[in-house]
């Protein structure tokens, strides 16, 4: 991005030309470069999609993949061995890896400290064509193979894996490529260009970054790992045990798309083993995370721990949970109300950060809404994902199916609740609960107000003359902000929920459900306990990883040190 170049300029007198050193911003045509997202494929019977699918799902579940560990152009495997079991077929290996040791971890903070160097030196015209070539293979050669490993590995349907694995992740890929080169064009005035130029440029931030990734979304994986990347740093991409398969793909397809070895290295490992390791470290210089608050909480302790060993302060980038809301107003449309809640609530079991976990509704309603979620719900298919008429597979591990069955179980055993539909867990092949569906008269109860990450709604009914209070319970119930629907016809409630509920969601949604957010369409993320808001699949979300320069170059030789009035007395 800098280089030397020549300016001229005229001026009556003379015609002056000035050798500077300063930024020059690759070439850019803001119609052209405009990416459009990429297309949902259909997946009908007797499509190309549907039958290359199938080909890469019998590929993926007659293997156990072997995934190691990788730094630099090095792979290692350790004895900590572990598996990716399918959660809809536990018993079922796909993957094998490693865990990577402490000094592993440490080796692999020494070799992006260094690639940093080298890559933050790469023009950016040159990673912008390895970004583009990385989207390609992905939404060609290499898309189905990223589905599969999703269906499989995390349990999702045809239609949840091209949303994510397929569609999001390109998106990631070109919607960050292009809002880069958009940023790129701002540059400072001069206001004297014959006398100095200012200009600007973005570097990476010297030392390595660490993207730790949760199990729910492969594209988040991909997205936390190689954004920050793309503006020149060099990264430690710890992914999730559970999404181990479609993240080493991930991975895979940008090694062959060109990212030069070491710029992002891969490392499974034990969680708080991997954190120990990056927030001890002096080159620590941010840390890009999406996952539970508990965790996100632990690494902001641990980096406050030693904010005296640091070379720069760390970036600290946190997406974390939801208590997402449905708030139904009396005039709403209750097909509407259904059919999304529905969507929302229990596509992929409700494991989206975004899922509606509680709804209000008004009593006038709530007869026709009971039953509308009720027959709706009880058409739902729970199965193996890869059948096509499967609706939900299973929740992600063992230990999801406990949290989840304790919320359930604390409602079958009375505390003011009442399951009204579903309600069944059974881990014997997979680990699958039914969607379910609890009544409350309590809006502070435990299901109303923390994040089950699971396919149960808790439903409070509240009195159609006391919906302002029923409004206010939204923000004052929970300390999470992510996202949020309103359902209605009535025009002065919608136009007032955009005050009363502002604060209550990052992703604020109106007679549309709480999920389904699309890079470039509904930039996203939340604010209070639900992260820092940085927005992924916005326009200032790869600025974030940046470390900004700004130049002023002088052209004209300083002859004086007094000012012109000095010399006046
Ligand atoms: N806001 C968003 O954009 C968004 C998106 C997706 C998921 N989420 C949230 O993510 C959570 C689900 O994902 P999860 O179950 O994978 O979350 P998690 O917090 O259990 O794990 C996330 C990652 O952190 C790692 N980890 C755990 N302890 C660690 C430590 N001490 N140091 C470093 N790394 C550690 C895990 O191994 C995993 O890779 C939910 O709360 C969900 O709402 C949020
Ligand atoms: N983009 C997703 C959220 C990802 C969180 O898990 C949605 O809006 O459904």
């Amino acid at each position: 991005m800098l280089s030397v170049c020549r300016q001229s300029f005229s001026s009556s007198l003379q015609r002056i030309s000035i050798r500077c050193v300063h930024s020059v911003v690759p070439e850019y045509k803001p119609e052209a470069d405009l990416p459009q997202n990429e297309p949902i494929l259909d997946y009908l019977k007797g499509s190309r999609e549907r039958t290359e699918l199938e080909g890469e799902l019998k590929k993926v579940s007659a293997t156990v993949e072997d995934v190691p560990i990788i730094i630099g152009n090095e792979e290692f495997r350790t004895d900590q061995v572990k598996y990716q079991v399918m959660p809809h077929n536990h018993q079922h290996k796909i993957a094998k890896f490693y865990y990577a040791t402490p000094a592993l971890i440490e080796k692999a903070i020494k070799v992006a400290t260094e690639t940093q160097k080298t890559w933050d030196r790469t023009p950016m015209s040159d990673r912008f064509v390895i970004w583009e070539r990385a989207a390609d293979l992905m939404a060609n050669e290499h898309r189905q193979k990223l589905n599969a490993t999703t269906m499989l590995g995390q349990s999702k349907t045809a239609y949840q894996a091209e949303i994510d694995s397929a569609a999001e992740l390109i998106d990631f890929f070109r919607f960050n490529l292009y809002f880069l080169k958009e940023a790129l064009q701002y540059q400072p005035i001069s206001t004297t260009p014959k006398i100095f130029k200012n200009s600007m440029r973005y570097r990476g931030v010297d030392g390595f970054m660490a993207a730790v990734a949760p199990f729910n979304f492969t594209a988040i994986g991909g997205n936390l790992a190689y954004t920050p990347a793309l503006i020149g740093n060099a990264m430690l991409w710890k992914p999730s045990d559970t999404a181990i398969l479609s993240n080493y793909t991930i991975f895979k397809i940008c090694r062959e798309a060109g990212v030069p070895p070491g710029v992002v290295n891969f490392l499974p490992a034990d969680g708080p083993t991997f954190g120990k390791a990056i927030t001890q470290s002096p080159h620590l210089a941010g840390i890009n995370f999406t996952g539970s608050v508990p965790t996100f909480n632990w690494l902001w302790r641990a980096v406050g721990n030693n904010l005296d060993k640091y070379v720069n302060f760390p970036k600290m980038i946190g997406e974390c949970g939801g208590k997402n809301y449905h708030f139904v107003h009396p005039s709403a449309d209750v097909e509407s109300v259904v059919n999304h809640t529905i969507r929302s609530a229990f596509e992929f079991c409700g494991q989206k950060c975004s899922a509606c976990s509680r709804m209000y509704a008004p009593e006038s309603l709530w007869p026709q809404i009971k039953d509308g979620l009720i027959s709706k719900r009880n058409t739902l298919k729970i199965d193996d994902p890869t059948k096509y008429d499967t609706f939900t597979g299973a929740v992600i591990d063992a230990t999801a199916f406990k949290r989840i069955k304790s919320y359930i179980d604390f409602a079958k055993a009375g505390n003011g609740l009442e399951i009204v539909a579903g309600g069944k867990c059974d881990d014997s092949k997979g680990y699958f609960i039914e969607p379910t569906i609890i009544f409350t008269k309590d809006p502070h109860t435990k299901s109303m107000t923390e994040e089950i990450f699971g396919p149960v709604l808790t439903v409070y009914v509240y009195k159609d003359k006391d919906v302002n209070s029923a409004v206010d319970l939204v923000g004052t119930s929970t300390s999470f902000a992510l996202t949020g629907a309103v359902f209605a016809q009535d025009e002065k409630f919608l136009k007032d929920s955009l005050e009363t509920l502002k604060m209550t969601a990052g992703n604020f949604y109106i007679n549309d459900k709480s999920t389904g957010s699309v890079v470039g369409q509904q930039p996203f993320g939340g604010a209070r306990m639900s992260g820092t808001n940085d927005k992924a699949g916005g326009p200032t979300y790869v600025l974030r990883f940046g470390n900004p320069q700004t130049i002023k170059e002088s052209f004209v030789p300083q002859k004086e040190i007094f000012y012109p009035y000095m010399l006046q007395p």
